[in-house]
């Protein structure tokens, strides 16, 4: 199929114009090509390795993903015959949080990327939190809480942990950023000129950025250990830009020459997809976490149940002045699809993720089981970094099936919390706003092609769950971001219109079954609450129990020393030090079980 063909538009003069989406996520990166109807003209994927290690940790090579990128911007003009020339603009969006600093002379990463869901910076938060009177210290400022989630801790784990970063940092030869930063500066020519910018949605991300004044806080780079300069012009941070903005062109490959016109994070960019543009419209997105969002309007609502403040885009005018922001409240949850992978790859449940729906199908219930996914913690609303996952209601009837759809049910579970806070904090019906459709839910992400899921969920939130014609909302969020800038589309106006239903799914369940299936919910997540500090305390026993054992053996020591020849005080000493040595063996293994 020839790129400007026939099919007709609202652009110009019938020849379609088309606009780019890299769509870099936490499992794979696409790259999809757009017409200016929002219809997906051509796509093309590839995975990346989740560099895990036994402690937890969760990294990617960044060089990796920007080959990937390469690949798939290659692969998807290839399919359809589309020249780059043909494309106007392109936007980016990206896994949130991940952050990476690399070297501005060399171009290389000094380390891998800090995935989102890696916990590392743990210890870091806690220190900023004493400072700061708790983990709400800087939700005033922020609109987040002190938690490894954001990028501040990882920064501040690569500045104490890898050899040559604090340097690196303090000469200015560092450069740091999310995803959309480095794949921005590479495209744009790395050292050979690359640009070093980032967006309000993702800055909004990192916990070193002023809600309202929309710039970095010097006071929170210090506290994260990051010199104050590093938010000036020269500095480790990038620039601070807008959302739909014209931030550069692309000066390598297939796309020379085409202009980098959106950034938006990827779960603002669903929202932006999903045309939530008014107050109190919701978007949940399953991938491989699950991400609700509700457009607050140009007020960051405060949450009293534990959710995010965040920026949900920002757009520029006519002339490139920037426009006030929209903001959101969001509820995340670490583990959706990634709990379908678990079942895959490591309990060998299943082959495929789409068998989920058959398995689960075949049961009627779970069969009282409930699997809480806490695999690296709970986020939102728990905010639990010690939590882990738990299966429980197991009797001798629990069956492969009934697993699977409690493995389901815990997605769906998790997002009703999230929705449940979200009504209270805000105040605002999900879908009120739109005419004809009051109380819905736009879903989208890989799992949204499970209907038994949406089923579920809709159940669980007793309001329709609604996907819509393109599920591939978090790429067309950033292929309007950038074809807004370029004037492809005219305002959000134009967008709106484009939005379909693809399936409405209606709940089939009253208040009172909601209330008792989200109470049951509830006590298997107490359950799965503070598991490693647990482990950490008894690790504490162990310690204060070889502390007292040798503190007796070395009485006895002494008293021998006294009373006895020489070498029965050796053995009583190699006592002492075999004692010493199993205990510290004891509590240090339980202590890194703790911190993972
Ligand atoms: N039919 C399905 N049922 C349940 N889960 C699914 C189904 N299809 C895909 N998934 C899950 O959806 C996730 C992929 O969704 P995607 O939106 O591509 O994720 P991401 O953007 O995070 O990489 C995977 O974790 C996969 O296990
Ligand atoms: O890559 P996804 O779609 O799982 O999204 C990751 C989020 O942006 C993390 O905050």
């Amino acid at each position: 199929m020839a790129a400007t063909s026939s099919k007709s538009s609202g652009g110009s003069g019938g020849k379609r114009r088309l606009v780019g989406a890299i769509d870099q996520g936490t499992t794979s990166t696409r790259f999809i090509v757009f017409d200016d109807e929002g219809a997906i003209v051509s796509v093309d994927q590839m995975e990346h390795e989740q560099i895990t290690t036994t402690d937890g940790f969760v990294e990617h090579d960044a060089e990796t993903i920007w080959k990937n990128t390469c690949t798939v911007i290659e692969g998807a003009l290839r399919k359809e015959g589309i020249s780059g020339d043909d494309i106007e603009a392109i936007g980016i969006t990206n896994q949130r949080e991940t952050v990476l600093i690399w070297d501005r002379v060399s171009g290389k990463p000094l380390y891998n990327a800090i995935v989102w869901m890696d916990s590392r910076g743990a210890p870091n938060c806690d220190a900023v939190a004493a400072k700061v009177g708790g983990v709400d210290g800087l939700r005033e400022r922020t609109g987040l809480p002190l938690a490894p989630y954001f990028s501040a801790s990882k920064l501040a784990w690569l500045l104490e942990h890898v050899e040559g970063v604090r340097a690196a940092v303090e000469s200015g030869e560092a450069m740091a950023g999310t995803i959309d930063t480095w794949l921005v500066w590479k495209l744009t020519g790395g050292t050979d000129g690359g640009i070093h910018v980032t967006d309000v949605t993702n800055a909004s991300r990192t916990l070193l950025m002023d809600l309202k004044t929309l710039a970095w806080d010097e006071e929170l780079c210090r506290m994260f250990g990051l010199p104050a300069e590093a938010a000036g012009s020269l500095g480790t941070l990038p620039r601070i830009c807008s959302s739909s903005e014209v931030y550069g062109h692309v000066a390598t490959g297939a796309l020379r020459g085409v202009a980098i016109a959106g950034i938006l994070g990827d779960q603002q960019a669903a929202l932006f997809g999903q045309a939530c543009f008014r107050e109190g419209q919701v978007k949940s997105t399953y991938g491989t976490g699950c991400f609700m969002l509700q457009n607050t309007g140009g007020t960051p609502v405060r949450s009293s149940h534990k959710l995010l403040t965040t920026v949900a885009y920002q757009l520029t005018g006519p002339g490139g002045e920037r426009q006030p922001p929209v903001y959101a409240l969001e509820g995340s949850v670490a583990q959706a699809g990634s709990v379908v992978q678990w079942l895959r790859d490591k309990m060998r449940l299943i082959e495929h993720a789409s068998e989920t729906e058959e398995a689960a199908a075949s049961v009627a219930d779970s069969g009282g089981l409930f699997l809480v996914p806490a695999f690296s913690g709970l986020l939102a609303p728990h905010w639990d970094a010690t939590a882990r996952g738990v299966l429980v209601g197991i009797t001798a009837a629990a069956s492969r099936e009934h697993v699977i759809r409690a493995a389901l049910e815990s997605v769906c579970f998790q997002s009703a919390e999230l929705l449940d806070c979200m009504e209270r904090d805000s105040g605002l019906d999900p879908g009120a706003t739109r005419e004809g459709a009051r109380g819905e839910v736009r879903v989208d992400g890989g799992m949204s092609a499970n209907k038994l899921l949406l089923q579920m969920q809709a159940d669980l939130f007793g309001c329709a769950v609604v996907r819509p014609q393109v599920i591939e909302t978090t790429a067309l969020g950033a292929a309007y971001a950038a074809g807004l800038a370029v004037g492809v589309w005219s305002g959000v106006e134009d967008l709106e219109r484009q939005w379909g239903v693809g399936a409405r799914v209606q709940p089939h369940s009253d208040k009172a079954q909601r209330a008792e299936r989200m109470a049951r919910w509830g006590r298997a997540v107490e359950r799965s609450k503070g598991w490693t500090s647990e482990e950490a305390r008894a690790a504490r026993g162990v310690l204060a129990a070889t502390r007292q054992a040798v503190q007796q053996a070395a009485g006895a020591v002494v008293e021998a020393a006294h009373a006895r020849p020489a070498a029965v005080v050796g053995g009583v000493g190699l006592g002492i030090a075999l004692a010493l040595s199993a205990g510290a063996l004891a509590a240090g293994i339980a202590i890194g079980r703790a911190w993972r």
